[in-house]
């Protein structure tokens, strides 16, 4: 029995499984009963804050899903009352009354009710009719021969009607008998669909032409050729595959092409993918190829992509292919100008806006573009951004959706220097500063007379920040003009325990360092649009520079952008949860407005450990 008590222990197994035997039996126990139950469950759960069972509560109770089991309550129903079709012979009686009708004496009625009785839609429709009625689907099959000897393996025979679409299977040659096996089912593919042949099964016939002795390249023309109905004569493989694994979601830390991989079994069958991509793996039954769709185009067919562990062999192989490239040459360092540097001026570190505002501040910018930064983390870390990717072709994803009282998610912005990554931050605050909030930096240089510590800067020794830089408290840091700056962890925690949202701009290098399950960073690339767009938008723009003038953009400049762009989107793009061309200043803001509205409100993917951990 269930439980519908509120405060009863939710439903056991058991109980759960006597119920959907009772929904098949007792129409009045429907469905979308069971699913009042349990949200009635739920709720409990729900007022304890119990990890997850929001995001189960708001599932259940969406309208669509409700309508979605009314709807399959009523076919329910409709399965119960067992309507029988008046007479599955239509035809024949239609045939009978135009008869009776030649024998009447004749009316327009009469003569109107023979046209339509007589012509071909009608013909067909009652054709049809009848077809359903006696459940005629079945195809005809040629009758089985009397004289089977009893050695004769056991075959099936298997009719398909091939239309517009691949079969979605793969066939391969064994290598010891010759014989023509079924290598692979693709997942979503007619012969899947029709569960009717499976890995394994060997080919006797298609299409009454035997392929003993062929090549499996002259069945594929057999089949190439064939139209319509298709005919195999199998012997069934014993135990056919079963896909125990569940289905997982995983984000493609790479790219990869299948018409530039020779070692595929079947490159028409591999799926193309690009980093970033959020892939439904749906096989992994074979240790060297799975079948994945992408999220996008859930509908269509399964198509071969790499095991993770193939993967990462391609990859490691790749990477020993390549000459040595030392990975400096992401924001490069700032150009020669014809000017002197004023020491004063940029040491004075004016302000970049009359309010103070964190994290904007001159020093600390030209700073993390000057920055020791890669040297120094690696001397931290230890591994390269590179060696990362060798390590994990493939995160697993799952969706997740922020309760509403936990803590912000960090909004991460990245982009060339220059690009407009602290306009738009700017731009943003200055919306709601009740809202967002950059992180106060750290920095080892003396405070000045008008800056106080904890708004400008937080002062702290060299002492102090580089414990925080070898506890890895730090998100990212880097040298400028003798002294350290950066941001720490705990600053942006600050701002997210205020119950604010944390907008940062972080090289591509210190996103992985970011990325935790205790940050949960929302990661927006913000991407300049083409060099015509940038010229008209950027002419009366200031680029920062560590000189006493900031510089009116040049055309190298804007070159230099649009490079950095595509570098950093080709080597970091799979950590890019949103892109942002930022053309027109305003659309830009308002795009990016949405994306952190979503980012916090709406389910994101976000890697499986990140949530796991939770619980
Ligand atoms: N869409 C835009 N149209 C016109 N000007 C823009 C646009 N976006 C940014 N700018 C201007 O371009 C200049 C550089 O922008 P910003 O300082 O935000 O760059 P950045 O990405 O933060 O790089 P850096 O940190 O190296 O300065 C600023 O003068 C800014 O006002």
């Amino acid at each position: 029995m269930i439980q519908s008590d509120k405060g009863a222990d939710p439903l056991s197994k058991k109980d759960q499984k006597d119920k959907k035997l009772s929904t098949a039996t007792n129409p009045e126990s429907g469905i979308s009963q069971i699913l009042r139950l349990v949200l009635q469950e739920l709720n409990l759960f729900y007022s304890r804050d119990v990890n997850g069972v929001c995001l189960l509560y708001d599932l259940l109770h969406c309208p669509w899903l409700q309508a979605l089991l009314k709807v399959y309550d009523s076919l329910q129903d409709f399965k119960e009352k067992q309507l029988i079709p008046a007479t599955p012979h239509a035809q024949a009686l239609s045939n009978e009354v135009l008869k009776i009708l030649c024998e009447t004496p004749k009316s327009p009625e009469i003569q109107e009710l023979r046209q339509i009785l007589q012509s071909p839609h009608f013909k067909a429709l009652l054709s049809a009719h009848d077809t359903v009625a006696q459940k005629d689907f079945e195809p005809l099959l040629p009758p089985l021969p009397d004289n089977i000897p009893e050695s004769e393996e056991a075959m099936r025979i298997v009719c398909l009607v091939k239309n517009q679409q691949p079969l979605g299977a793969t066939i391969k040659r064994h290598e010891m008998t010759g014989d023509i096996l079924v290598a692979r089912v693709i997942h979503g593919g007619l012969v899947e669909r029709s569960g009717l042949l499976y890995a394994g099964d060997k080919l006797v016939e298609v299409n009454g032409i035997s392929v003993e002795g062929l090549d499996p390249e002259q069945v594929i023309h057999i089949l190439a050729m064939s139209r319509g109905t298709i005919m195999f004569k199998v012997v069934p493989v014993l135990d056919p595959p079963v896909n125990s694994h569940k289905m997982v979601y995983v984000r493609a830390m790479t790219e990869y092409w299948p018409q530039e991989d020779p070692a595929i079994p079947c490159m028409d069958a591999g799926l193309p993918f690009q980093k970033g991509d959020i892939l439904q793996i749906v096989d992994q039954n074979d240790a060297l190829w799975w079948q994945a769709r992408k999220i996008s185009d859930l509908g269509t067919c399964a198509g071969l992509i790499p095991s993770n562990h193939l993967l990462k062999r391609k990859q490691r192989e790749f990477w020993w292919s390549q000459p040595y490239q030392p990975h400096n040459h992401l924001k490069s360092a700032i150009c020669e100008y014809d000017m002197k540097i004023d020491e004063k001026c940029v040491e004075a570190g004016i302000p970049c806006f009359s309010t103070p505002a964190a994290g904007f501040r001159r020093s600390m910018r030209l700073c993390r573009r000057k920055s020791h930064l890669s040297q120094l983390r690696a001397k931290v870390s230890g591994a390269s951004n590179c060696y990362g990717a060798v390590g994990a072709p493939y995160e697993e994803v799952v969706r997740y959706q922020r309760h509403p009282a936990n803590k912000h998610r960090l909004i991460v912005l990245v982009g060339p220097s220059g690009v407009g990554v602290n306009e738009l931050r700017r731009q943003l605050i200055e919306l709601n500063p009740n809202r967002f909030q950059s992180a106060v930096p750290h920095t080892t240089r003396s405070k000045k007379s008008y800056e106080m510590d904890g708004r400008e800067y937080h002062y702290v020794s060299k002492e102090t920040f580089e414990s925080l830089m070898y506890s890895h408290r730090m998100l990212e840091y880097g040298e400028y003009k003798g002294h350290l700056y950066g941001t720490s962890v705990d600053a942006v925690q600050a701002v997210l325990d205020e119950g604010k949202i944390c907008v940062m701009d972080l090289e591509p290098q210190g996103i992985q360092v970011a990325r935790t399950q205790e940050l949960k960073p929302y990661v927006i690339f913000i991407k300049p649009s083409s060099m015509s767009c940038m010229k008209r938008s950027r002419k009366n723009a200031k680029i920062i520079t560590d000189y006493f003038v900031d510089m009116k953009f040049k055309e190298e400049d804007l070159q230099e952008m649009e490079d950095l762009a595509q570098k950093m989107e080709s080597q970091f793009g799979q950590f890019f949860d949103h892109v942002i061309v930022n053309d027109n200043l305003q659309d830009a803001c308002a795009q990016l407005l949405s994306a952190v509205q979503k980012a916090q409100e709406e389910p994101q993917w976000v890697p499986a450990t990140w949530v796991s951990s939770d619980n």
